[in-house]
């Protein structure tokens, strides 16, 4: 039996689950759950994810964990062959937990605030305090990309993958120039090399799709 995994591809924090998963080589059963018909919050999601958010794991032995980012410290502490993805060095993992944290306290909020918006309320445009504030989240992760080949050193890390998902699809709505923020750039054609990429692409696709045709309905 598989870890199950509830998911929406279109979902950032979804596909950083799936490239985690890829880079370990595990296979997770997804559970796809229509979140735009609000099977996210029907009783039965709500009793495994009383915040009923994707990707919520469900593990063989009953474990329930959610929050994209404690999954992928948990599947590679549980699944991983070492601790590259995911530093036991407490030095290295502080790093790593830093740029974890910066995805969900920026990278992805900063993308939220603009998709929901769209998504429920019909919103058209992107306010420019919220396309400034994407230009400030590139800006960051420039800065960390200093000297470093991926987001917290030369190692990849599950960091990269909660980065990548998220800046990917923020760049679908505030396109990131090269120009001005070239690290951030070259890590993303870095990042789109890896063998297992192709998992973040799908939805990302579905995603720049889905957008496309709110912003011009
Ligand atoms: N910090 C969470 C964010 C998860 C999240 O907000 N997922 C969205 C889909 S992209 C969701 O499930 N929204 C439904 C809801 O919040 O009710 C994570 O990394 O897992």
């Amino acid at each position: 039996m598989s870890p199950k995994l509830y998911v929406i591809d279109l979902s950032p924090p979804v596909r950083s689950v799936y490239l985690t998963a890829a880079a370990l080589g595990i296979t997770l059963e997804h559970v796809e759950l229509d979140y735009f018909a609000g099977d996210h919050l029907k009783p039965e999601f709500i009793k495994i994810n009383p915040q009923h958010t994707l990707p919520t794991l469900v593990d063989d032995d009953g474990t329930i964990v959610w929050d994209s980012h404690a999954i992928n410290a948990y599947l590679v502490s549980k699944y991983g062959k070492d601790d590259s993805l995911y530093p036991k060095d407490f030095a290295k993992r502080a790093l790593v937990d830093q740029r974890l944290h910066f995805d969900s306290g920026w990278a992805f909020l900063g993308m939220r605030n603009i998709v929901e918006p769209i998504y429920f309320r019909g919103s058209k445009t992107i306010p420019e305090y919220l396309k400034e504030n994407a230009n400030k989240i590139y800006n960051f992760l420039e800065t960390f990309l200093e000297g470093k080949m991926w987001v917290a050193g030369d190692n990849i890390t599950i960091a990269d993958f909660s980065l990548i998902s998220s800046i990917t699809s923020l760049n679908v709505l505030v396109p990131i120039d090269s120009g001005k923020f070239p690290k951030v750039a070259a890590w993303i054609q870095r990042s789109e090399q890896l063998p297992y990429y192709a998992v973040n692409k799908k939805g990302l696709e579905d995603f720049k799709t889905n957008i496309d045709n709110m912003l011009r309905a």
